[in-house]
């Protein structure tokens, strides 16, 4: 019997069939289309479930505050007036800021106190005035002895009587402060010692301090014991610090003695470690007259402006990147540039000083009189820039720190707001940097083994090129913190309308859809990962993009078919590809295992807990699905420098710096680079510093030292301080040639790089941007510079002027 089917019958099921498919087709795009509508609606929820705590916790904490500043907010205790004399005369400060009234009130008081104010905030004021006003001393546990040097200078500059002893204090410096302390105990004292700092190794590890502070206590004459920085009390903080563990030691050696925990961040596990270890007396609640008050001040400062600008993968290019920007912003400015590595601040340190900055550099392998030296140097201004590591910096007090760069990101976001917030502290306006690659989140998970709940937060901040900086601080440290949002100010969900991210374009915010990249980075990382699962995330990154890994020593190079694990390459650039293994690792589609060697540990890259979530489906599903959106910094357009000696390559130099593109260099960069693949613009200012660089380099800038080149080529004087800059000789481009003959022959370019560059006559702004585009079509820049490589690296070998039109 046959099983063929009648010609009428066999053409209505090849129709059936293929309508099924095409209803198939349909029913899967609808499918697609539904499942990016529940992720968008994901979203919308999670955002309004995080709006809600933070309304919850704004209202919780609002409560607390009000009710510890109920009764010292005030001008009315005993002690008020000759306290605000004091402030007034003696510390040379005109009011009281944030909740320093109430705070100093509540130490006047006998209160035990947990003060959580911003870095820069004035925590300080909140003892040190009370411990001028009163009878007794205070003692004050600091963890760095550069700190401590730090506040004893100030104080003695005010003529407080404060002194120190730590590791570094001399014997008889020793003997002079206990004659004055046995004197205060036996009321045989005209002017007391107001405050005594030691190092938390004073109390754990002297036994004769710590007899000499039970008889001081015993006598009614210790007022009370201040534990600054206190969040190193906790393993749950960010600087945990074992010996402030014996801090427990204090109330019971002193019990009647109040103690007041100082911090700029304390997240509640902290908080509760603080209680605990210090011995302190339950949170009091109301008006209470007895209990430890909790205050907190508004974080956010308004002067600091912060951004995340993209660091070379090339080491040598991204120092160089710090050293002009310093250039640019803040050629004469203060700053502290903060490193990983020892080697890298004393390798950034010499680069600078090459590039005519005052520079230091700062470690822990530096001895304390060497570390004590750079410090005083730095506070009288000898030292412009401080290169460091994070030793560097907690309760550093100076006041015109105009700018805290990161050399590379901090270990925690926590630690990054302590450490920028060096910056600024005289109220004006300061620069917070952090040089940022992708490569550098793998070196630091490196570096910590772990700790990924510390290190989420940053990389999320770093990563985040969308969110108002101040928002993201004010999210984390309300939800890590369980801070209110009022802490943030007022205004604590506005943004700050002055961070990067602020200043973005909406275009460059946009999200972008990448869940075919994420899928096929998850089918990769399943497949490689299964036969060998050593690969770090570069080279995750190769083998995506180019299907095949650098082969190790006298190996052949490892090979994928990307078609057949996940249906070809992946197509995106290789920064943007490592961004994204970042942001998967963050959200756990990828994770991290650690090999170490003895010299070092590498941290490799394999899927992750949440990778099923993409595996699972087929690659119809995901392509286009709109399920992972991210928003990807843009690619950089960094043109490579031609290899090989002698090879040379033009470069032109815009004159905008003060134009149409406000100050901005990159997108100036951005912009001028998209008018002419032929030639590379370099924005003034980084120009500028190239030029500054290679007059170092060259000269020394030494006396009298001056660098005369061939014909063609730059001209750098360096004489008595004053450099020229002399373009001796006009190289037309191409497009120049019709333009060129009314340019002035020589020129006449002529800039003094001590002293600002003279200001160029500019058109009202609101013409400034069609000139600038008119002058940049037309070929017109200003300046050009060639540049040739050769030992001491990129030469300027020309600049040539063209006209300015304004002449
Ligand atoms: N009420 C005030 N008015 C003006 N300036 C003040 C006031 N209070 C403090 N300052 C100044 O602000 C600066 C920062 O103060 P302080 O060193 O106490 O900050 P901090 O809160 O201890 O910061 P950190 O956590 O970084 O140690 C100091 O130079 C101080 O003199």
């Amino acid at each position: 019997m046959s099983s063929a089917l009648p010609m009428g019958a066999h053409a209505r099921t090849m129709k059936e069939m293929s309508e099924n498919r095409i209803e198939i087709a349909q029913m899967d795009a609808e499918m697609a289309r539904l499942q990016a509508e529940i992720a968008k609606i994901q979203r919308r929820k999670e955002e309004k479930q995080r709006r809600n705590r933070d309304i919850e916790a704004q209202q919780q904490v609002k409560g607390d505050f009000s009710a510890a500043t109920l009764n010292y907010d005030s001008e009315e205790c005993p002690w008020s007036r000759s306290m605000r004399t004091a402030m007034r005369e003696t510390f040379k400060i005109k009011d009281y800021r944030l909740c320093q009234r109430a705070v100093c009130n509540a130490n006047l008081d006998g209160r035990d106190i947990v003060c959580v104010m911003p870095t820069g905030g004035g925590k300080s004021l909140t003892y040190q005035l009370p411990a001028f006003c009163g009878t007794g001393v205070t003692v004050v546990i600091s963890p760095l002895i550069s700190l401590i040097s730090d506040q004893i200078m100030h104080l003695n500059e005010l003529n407080v009587l404060a002194a120190k002893m730590t590791g570094s204090t001399s014997a008889s410096e020793i003997k002079q402060i206990k004659t004055r302390l046995t004197n205060l105990i036996e009321n045989n004292v005209d002017r007391h010692l107001a405050l005594l700092y030691v190092t938390p190794e004073k109390i754990s590890k002297s036994k004769d301090f710590r007899s000499l502070l039970q008889r001081l206590a015993d006598n009614r004459k210790l007022d009370r014991i201040v534990v600054d920085e206190a969040h190193c009390v906790s393993q749950m903080g960010h600087d945990f610090r074992p010996d402030y563990r014996e801090l427990h030691l204090l109330r019971k050696l002193c019990p009647s003695v109040p103690i007041m925990a100082l911090t700029a961040t304390c997240p509640p596990k902290v908080r509760d470690d603080l209680v605990k270890v210090l011995g302190l007396k339950p949170f009091c609640k109301d008006n209470e007259l007895d209990g430890t008050l909790y205050f907190t001040a508004p974080l956010y400062r308004p002067n600091l402006h912060y951004s995340v600008l993209p660091k070379s993968p090339q080491s040598k290019k991204a120092t160089d990147t710090v050293v002009n920007w310093i250039l640019k912003h803040h050629r004469y400015d203060c700053g502290i540039v903060y490193c990983t590595s020892r080697k890298q601040t004393e390798e950034l340190a010499r680069d600078l000083q090459a590039a005519g900055i005052r520079t230091g550099f700062y470690h822990a392998d530096k001895k304390d009189g060497e570390k004590e030296h750079l410090h005083e140097q730095w506070h009288r201004g000898e030292i412009q820039v401080v290169c460091a590591t994070i030793a560097f910096g907690m309760g550093i007090d100076k006041r015109d720190v105009r700018f805290v760069i990161h050399h590379s990101i901090s270990k925690s976001l926590d630690g990054y707001y302590q450490e920028s917030g060096r910056a600024g502290r005289d109220g004006k306006d300061a620069d917070c940097v952090i040089f940022y690659r992708p490569q550098d989140a793998w070196t630091l998970a490196g570096m910590l083994m772990g700790g990924e709940e510390k290190m989420f937060p940053m990389l999320n901040f770093v990563q985040d090129v969308v969110e108002c900086r101040k928002l993201q601080f004010a999210h984390y440290f309300s939800h890590s913190a369980e801070l209110a949002l009022s802490a943030w100010g007022d205004d604590a969900m506005d943004p700050c309308g002055h961070c990067d991210n602020c200043m973005r374009n909406d275009s460059e915010k946009e999200g972008r859809d990448v869940s075919l990249e994420a899928w096929q980075l998850v089918k990769l990382m399943k497949k490689v990962c299964v036969s060998k699962s050593r690969y770090t995330a570069q080279q995750i990154s190769d083998l995506a993009r180019k299907g095949k890994v650098a082969p190790k020593k006298n190996a052949p190079a490892e090979t994928v078919d990307m078609d057949r694990v996940c249906g070809g390459l992946v197509k995106m650039d290789a920064e943007q590809l490592e961004f994204l293994l970042v942001w998967m690792w963050t959200k756990g589609y990828a994770s991290v295992k650690y090999q170490q060697t003895a010299y070092t540990t590498t941290a490799y890259i394999c899927a992750g807990p949440m990778a099923f979530q993409l595996s699972e489906l087929r690659k119809e599903e995901v392509s286009g699905s709109g399920r992972t959106m991210v928003t990807l910094p843009k690619p950089s357009k960094e043109k490579k420098t031609p290899k090989g000696k002698g090879k040379s390559k033009e470069i032109v130099v815009s004159d905008d710096e003060d134009d149409m593109f406000e100050d901005d260099d990159e997108v100036e960069a951005e912009y001028l680079n998209g008018l002419d693949d032929e030639v590379q613009y370099i924005p003034y200012g980084i120009a500028l510093g190239l030029i500054q660089k290679q007059r170092s380099d060259v000269g020394g800038g030494g006396k009298g030292k001056q660098r005369e080149v061939e014909e063609d080529v730059i001209m750098v004087h360096d004489d008595d301080d004053d450099v020229e800059v002399a373009p001796v000789q006009r190289r037309k481009r191409k497009s120049d040639a019709a333009t060129d003959s009314d340019e002035p022959s020589n020129g006449g370019w002529v800039s003094n790089l001590r002293g600002d560059v003279p200001a160029r006559k500019g058109p009202a702004s609101a013409t400034r941007a069609s000139r600038g585009k008119k002058r940049a079509k037309a070929g017109k820049p200003v300046a050009k510079v060639a540049k040739t490589t050769n030992r001491l690296g990129p030469e300027v070998i020309e600049i040539m002027d063209s006209d300015d039109d304004d002449a």
